[in-house]
């Protein structure tokens, strides 16, 4: 249990739409995709109405303050199938990193690689009070384009598992790449927020509107709010 999944959800049951990609830069081909990660007839390109519109609200305020940049979207929508897919696909990279094999691991090893994973993997849970935030239609993941095409440099890639994954990571650091990969992640965070969004305060590229953990966080920064979540999980 993580401290986001006491907020009660109260499904609003908005309809989950597809994004509009020719708005947006899309990382391609599908990441988990890719890997065969069991979408069936699904679509990882898919949101919930009012989270599509705040990322399209997003997206403009990111063209008033640089006309030719562009929200990349690397994930949105998770059936709970993917979730546990990726989460074993993680547990075998961690394996794999060590140069470790399964068989031999001990309960130790077992335990301490799993906490890894779940640094920065929801759990993939069927239970409908705690569901893994991208499988309610309220979570994506994304990065900048600059107006030339290219993905801006963030510090550290989508999904790593480590330290540098943390929106903070180079907050502090007087190397100028450094100062240049925190302010990208700084530009991103507040187009996001002003159109709604929260972040995930363990990784820059999660942000989500109407979950849980959106609750959770807007709680948090004002605790005169008691806001529940809206969007409970979809399948
Ligand atoms: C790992 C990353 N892609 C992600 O989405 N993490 C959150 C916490 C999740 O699994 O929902
Ligand atoms: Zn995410």
């Amino acid at each position: 249990m993580r401290p986001y999944h006491q907020i009660p959800i109260v499904e609003c049951g908005e309809l989950l739409i597809e994004i509009p990609l020719k708005l947006f830069a899309v990382e391609s081909p599908h990441p988990y995709e890719k890997l065969g990660a069991p979408y069936g007839e699904r679509s990882p390109y898919y949101l919930r109405q009012s989270v599509v519109d705040n990322l399209v609200q997003a997206q403009n305020y990111l063209h008033l303050l640089l006309p030719n940049w562009q929200i990349q979207i690397f994930d949105a929508y998770r059936p709970v199938a993917v979730q546990q897919f990726m989460v074993d696909y993680s547990f075998g990279e961690v394996i794999e990193q060590r140069k470790l094999t399964e068989a031999d691991l001990s309960p130790e090893q077992r335990q301490d690689i799993w906490e890894a994973v779940y640094e920065i993997w929801a759990v993939p849970s069927l239970d409908e009070q705690t569901p893994p935030p991208h499988s309610t239609g309220a979570a994506v993941d994304v990065t900048l384009v600059n107006g030339t095409g290219q993905i801006m440099n963030m510090g550290s890639p989508i999904d790593e598992l480590s330290e540098r994954s943390h929106p903070d990571y180079y907050a502090n650091s007087s190397h100028p790449e450094a100062q240049q990969y925190h302010a990208h992640r700084q530009l991103l965070r507040d187009v996001m927020l002003k159109a709604g969004f929260q972040r995930n305060p363990r990784e820059w590229w999660h942000f989500s509107y109407g979950d849980q953990m959106w609750a959770w966080l807007s709680n948090q920064a004002n605790p005169a709010n008691s806001l529940t979540a809206r969007y409970g999980r979809l399948a």
